[in-house]
């Protein structure tokens, strides 16, 4: 099993970017089928979902508008519970459907603090796709509309996945290894 070094911590590969592109494909074709009529707005949530949500946005055959948010809430390895919102919405939501699009779905918290908000603008709906789940840690009732692969409660490093920085350009995941 390849093993990688970041900062003071060691990971092992456990998902090859070969399943991780097709979780992208299954998931792209399912917005296909779901989402043609819909106009959509799609959105971001920065840092993480940079890699995920470019790969699945070229897959993606409907009309939809694109656009970003930057929230934090994990920190060294951990969340710390509270979700900072760095950069906001700028584009009207009322009466729109949003697809939220996230990396990974740990505590839930932070996804459940951003359909909260986007509830509040009028928005006629909000779906949630995220690449990464994981069930035995997520905390909140939350519904996940499109979810690529479910993954055991072990942190995780690569695919725009970050330990303090390091880690989010490689390709394939990486689990710490204690
Ligand atoms: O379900 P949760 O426990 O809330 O964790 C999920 C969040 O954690 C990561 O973001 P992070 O706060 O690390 O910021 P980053 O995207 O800038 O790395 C990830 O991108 C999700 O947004
Ligand atoms: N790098 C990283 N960030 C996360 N944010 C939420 N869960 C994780 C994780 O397992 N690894």
């Amino acid at each position: 099993m390849k093993r990688i070094k970041l900062l003071d911590k060691e990971f092992a590969l456990t998902i090859p970017g070969s399943d991780i592109k097709k979780a992208t494909w299954q998931m792209a074709e399912k917005m296909n089928q779901d989402l043609k009529d819909k106009n959509p707005l799609m959105v971001c949530i920065l840092n993480g979902s940079f890699m995920f949500s470019a790969d699945l946005l070229k897959l993606v055959e409907f009309p939809c508008q694109i656009s970003f948010v930057k929230l934090a809430s994990y920190e060294d390895m951990g969340s710390t519970g509270t979700v900072k919102e760095l950069i906001g919405f700028n584009e009207e939501l009322k009466g729109r459907t949003v697809v939220l699009l996230e990396d990974i779905v740990d505590t839930g918290i932070t996804v459940e603090s951003c359909v909260n908000q986007i509830k509040k603008t009028g928005a006629k709906e909000v779906l949630v796709a995220t690449m990464l789940f994981k069930p035995a840690a997520c905390q909140r009732r939350i519904n996940l509309d499109y979810v690529g692969l479910e993954i055991p409660n072990d942190f995780i490093v690569g695919y725009g996945l970050d330990y303090n920085g390091y880690g989010r350009n490689l390709p394939d995941i990486y689990s710490l290894v204690k």
